[in-house]
């Protein structure tokens, strides 16, 4: 079998014990911890003199590098961070475009391919990750790089008529189709691709469901990442200090738990997620004092504007919430700018009567589904989860509500408090037999499963004495 090679802007911390940033690291750790390879990437510093490190753990070399300052601020901050990322979002508001910071994104994309490049062997199988490595394949095919390459997509494709709004999206789309296989979370997001290329270049959808455009053949499929479920279960369970975990009532009963983990980002839809906490306390006096919400936020992206603007806003209404309705002995928002160990998290998801999971728009959401697959099959918790997350497609007997809807979530949140053990049991059978049917081994092994067939093909069209680059997929 031929050696994987992961390149992804994030990479996991090396250390065992750090907290990854973020799910794509966190999947993908546990995916290559699995198959072995290499995973080059970004270290997270910025410093004058980017060189580059490799540390060896277990089977995986961890090949990474600094960022020079201007190259962080063109690439990270800029084109990826405050143009794609709201962009892909649907948050045209908050999207801004810079020519020079995306020539610094392409810059930085060739850049990695050359550092890459000596490190690679012929039959290597290379697979990209993420918004931040668009045009990597392109450069790899500049490069003279012949190897199959894949890309995975983590967040969402959005509709044609949004992507249009970035000034070169034609160049940048088009680098899209040097890969050969082109990965996405949900049959929505592969659709809104196809349609961009079908309709806005003319591309064509071949028998076989392969794309052809500016004269390049290639595949999409659908692949939702997901999670390790006996493994989220047992971290769950190994996790005992339970007085961190729990409030008590005066009266001595324990307090029933709202949780919510996510990375401080606009996209998570926190703002909406707190006034509907709000109407739910407002609108069901009831629950007042039995109930409280955690919500663990640590800072992403704090140098990039909209996300320090995010971060004033929801000091404010966490503020305003307390301050309104708490009393000596009850504070009903528990609000922690800081980032937490898995274990902690998946103890805390198994405590909790609800997981509170409510993204303007997410790419998938791991966090909805280690929520469920921290419960106590015996008496598991709610999940309230937005339609707008990828993690909806699969997990449909969640509450699903819609997170513009302020009312709908607060009633989500009292009927979630109540619902009969009977009905989380079979919510809970559903959601847990989606999560095992497509669990992160899944994830990896059908990505690199269809990137590895469509190879094979390569190679017979290469014996007919064919460059390997020329190659057209036959099915
Ligand atoms: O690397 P950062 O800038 O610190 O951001 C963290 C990661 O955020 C995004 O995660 C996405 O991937 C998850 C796993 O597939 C998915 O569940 C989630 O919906 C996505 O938002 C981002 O896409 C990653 O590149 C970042 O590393
Ligand atoms: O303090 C934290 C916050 C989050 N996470 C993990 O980070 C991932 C977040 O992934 P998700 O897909 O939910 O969102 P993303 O941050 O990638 O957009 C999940 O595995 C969380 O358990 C963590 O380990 N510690």
């Amino acid at each position: 079998m031929s050696r994987l090679v992961v390149v992804s802007n994030r990479v996991a911390p090396i250390k065992e014990g750090k907290i990854a940033a973020g799910g794509l690291a966190v999947g993908v750790y546990d995916a290559l911890r699995q198959s072995g390879g290499i995973w080059f990437g970004w270290n997270g510093e910025v410093n004058k003199n980017p060189q580059m490190r490799t540390e060896t753990v277990g089977n995986v070399d961890y090949v990474t590098m600094a960022l020079n300052k201007t190259d962080y601020d063109q690439y990270y901050r800029g084109f990826s961070n405050a143009t794609l990322w709201p962009i892909f979002h649907y948050r045209v508001d908050l999207a801004r475009y810079n020519r020079e910071e995306y020539e610094g994104y392409r810059r930085v994309n060739a850049m990695m391919v050359e550092k890459l490049k000596p490190l690679l062997r012929p039959d290597d199988t290379i697979w990209i990750h993420d918004y931040h490595l668009i045009p990597f394949a392109e450069a790899c095919r500049m490069s003279g790089i012949r190897n199959r390459i894949g890309f995975f997509l983590h967040i969402p494709f959005p509709a044609p008529g949004i992507i249009t709004v970035i000034p070169p999206h034609n160049e940048l789309l088009k680098t899209l189709c040097y890969y050969d296989l082109v990965g996405f979370q949900t049959e929505c997001d592969r659709l809104a691709f196809q349609d961009y290329i079908t309709r806005e270049v003319r591309g064509v959808i071949e028998r076989d469901g392969s794309l052809t455009a500016y004269g390049r053949n290639f595949h999409t499929g659908v692949y939702p990442i997901g999670v390790v479920p006996d493994n989220v279960r047992q971290l769950a369970n190994s996790y005992r200090e339970r007085r961190h975990l729990v409030g008590y009532n005066s009266d001595g009963r324990r307090r029933k738990t709202i949780v919510s983990v996510d990375r401080l980002d606009y996209s998570k839809g926190l703002v909406e997620r707190f006034r509907a906490y709000a109407a739910f306390l407002e609108n069901f006096p009831e629950h007042r004092r039995k109930v409280e919400f955690i919500q663990i936020a640590p800072t992403s992206r704090s140098d990039v504007k909209t996300y320090q603007t995010i971060r004033r806003q929801l000091e404010s209404e966490a503020g305003h919430i307390n301050g309104r309705l708490s009393d000596l002995d009850w504070t009903p928002l528990h609000y922690l700018n800081k980032s937490h160990d898995r274990r902690v998290l998946m103890g805390l998801f198994s405590r909790a009567e609800v997981g509170f999971v409510t993204p303007l728009r997410d790419g998938m959401n791991l966090v909805a589904k280690e929520y469920v697959a921290a419960q106590n099959p015996d008496d598991p918790g709610v999940l309230i989860l937005s339609r707008f997350a990828g993690a909806a497609q699969e997990l449909s007997s969640a509450l699903i509500v819609n997170p513009y809807d302020c009312i709908g979530m607060a009633e989500a949140l009292d009927r979630a408090l109540r619902m009969p053990l009977a009905e989380r049991k079979d919510r809970y059978e559903h959601m847990m037999q989606a999560i095992r049917a497509a669990d992160l081994d899944t994830w990896r092994d059908d990505f690199l499963r269809d990137l590895q067939s469509f190879t094979i093909h390569q190679a017979v069209e290469a014996e007919k004495g064919k460059s390997v680059n020329e190659a057209v997929f036959v099915s």
